[in-house]
């Protein structure tokens, strides 16, 4: 199945599944982690199972041809990273992406780049990409003071390059830290390549030291696994087993197995993967998800079919990710008579849908998530999807594993 950008996929409605098996990608956020660690790494690293997903191909490619003009595309993490990257490995390099990713803030990690030496321009408007990085030629300052409220990115890519500095860097967190389980994740692999830290209250240290080479294999992906929670917890029947999910992880987004917990889904950990069965609905009131903002868009879609009028907090940081996710699922969730009510300053309620059309069709925005996160909606009515190659961000083979369910799909141009 081909799926350009002008495609529109058809899936027919379906709500009921046999056991059947998903073998589930690895995930970007390990894999973009790694293979900067293996960049800085003197030494040859053993790394196994890297992400298919276009953010980490996308990082592969810069790395390996390292050309003068990084182009991230709509990767935020590559972006990130490969600013601080380039800095620390004193390159003259151009940082760029699509129109939305220069729309998405990096003052805060320019700023704290410059604060330790790096000399950085911006191309366009001021804080925001592209930019012009001419190096870090000597360290300036082993302190910097980073806030925590608009993305954890910054930190992790200041912490990945901590240990290269000829000084080490100790990080202060200012203020409200969001999606802490990524920094958490940056920190626990750095360990693993035999990195030592220190992290008390909002400090964090890393002194000077050398990556150690490591083998390492990348877990499958709980923020793509999320989707299947949600088509689970919302057919009439079935089973899943998720392939290459653990239950220590490092990903943050394996917090779906508590969420879904209450959306009647339980959850099994087997040899080699996760089984997800169908129990009874116990009804989720509330749910923050500053730590994982990425389940917000599936956990709202699942309550909105579910009947669950339950109340989100967490999801400041959803207005600067690949569209403002906010209005997205507004919009979207209105096709099927539900809503995400803002009841309060940043407190929002699913209103779920009470009546569903015959055939609903989802806009998504240029974010992959968008495409993921209405796909269970075919248990209940006919779906159609625009531009359903938006999902080869973090999950390529996404429609090929719906086939895997055998749900009914028709391309359209
Ligand atoms: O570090 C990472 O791998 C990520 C951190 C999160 O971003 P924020 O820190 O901007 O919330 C998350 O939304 C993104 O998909 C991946
Ligand atoms: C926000 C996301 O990615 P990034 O910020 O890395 O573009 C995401 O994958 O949902």
């Amino acid at each position: 199945m081909s799926t350009d950008t002008k495609d529109l996929l058809q899936l027919s409605q379906k709500s009921d599944y046999q056991t059947v098996t998903i073998p589930l990608p690895s995930s970007k956020s390990e894999s973009n982690r790694v293979l900067v660690i293996d960049a800085l790494t003197e030494g040859n690293n053993k790394i196994s199972n890297l992400a298919e997903a276009r953010d980490t191909q996308t990082m592969i490619r810069l790395l390996g041809k390292n050309p003068p003009v990084y182009d991230v595309l709509d990767a935020g993490t590559t972006m990130r990273f490969l600013t601080a990257y380039a800095s620390v490995t004193n390159q003259n390099k151009v940082m760029t992406g699509t129109p939305r990713m220069c729309e998405r803030p990096i003052g805060i990690l320019v700023d704290a780049l410059r604060s330790i030496g790096a000399e950085i321009h911006y191309l366009g408007v001021e804080g925001y990409p592209p930019l012009a990085i001419h190096g870090l030629a000597s360290q300036t300052s082993n302190k910097v003071k980073i806030r925590g409220d608009v993305s954890s990115q910054y930190i992790s890519a200041m912490l990945m390059i901590a240990p290269v500095l000829p000084e080490g860097l100790e990080i202060e967190l200012e203020g409200k830290v969001g999606s802490r389980t990524y920094i958490e994740m940056t920190l626990q692999l750095m360990e693993q390549f035999g990195i030592k830290y220190t992290w008390k209250d909002n400090f964090i240290h890393v002194a000077h030291q050398a990556y150690q080479p490591t083998s390492f294999a990348v877990e499958s992906d709980w923020s793509g696994a999320s989707y299947w929670f949600s088509l689970l917890a919302c057919a009439d029947s079935g089973a899943l087993f998720l392939e290459g999910l653990k239950e220590n992880s490092l990903q943050g987004d394996s917090k779906i197995v508590d969420i879904m917990d209450h959306l009647g889904i339980k959850s099994t950990f087997r040899e080699g993967g996760v089984l997800l069965q169908k129990q009874a609905v116990k009804g989720l009131k509330n749910w923050d998800f500053t730590h994982c903002p990425d389940l917000a868009q599936t956990v709202a879609v699942t309550c909105a079919i579910l009947g669950q009028n339950a109340v989100f907090t967490g999801l400041e940081s959803l207005k600067i990710k690949e569209t403002d996710r906010i209005f997205a699922l507004q919009q979207e969730l209105a096709k099927f008579n539900a809503d995400l009510v803002e009841i309060e300053p940043e407190v929002y309620q699913v209103i779920p849908s009470f009546t569903m059309p015959a055939e609903v069709r989802i806009h998504t925005y240029e974010d992959h998530r968008m495409g993921m996160a209405f796909m269970p909606l075919l248990t209940k009515t006919r779906v159609i999807i625009e531009d359903p190659a938006v999902v080869n961000k973090s999950y390529p083979s996404f429609w090929k594993h719906c086939e895997l369910l055998g749900i009914e799909m028709e391309t359209k141009s």
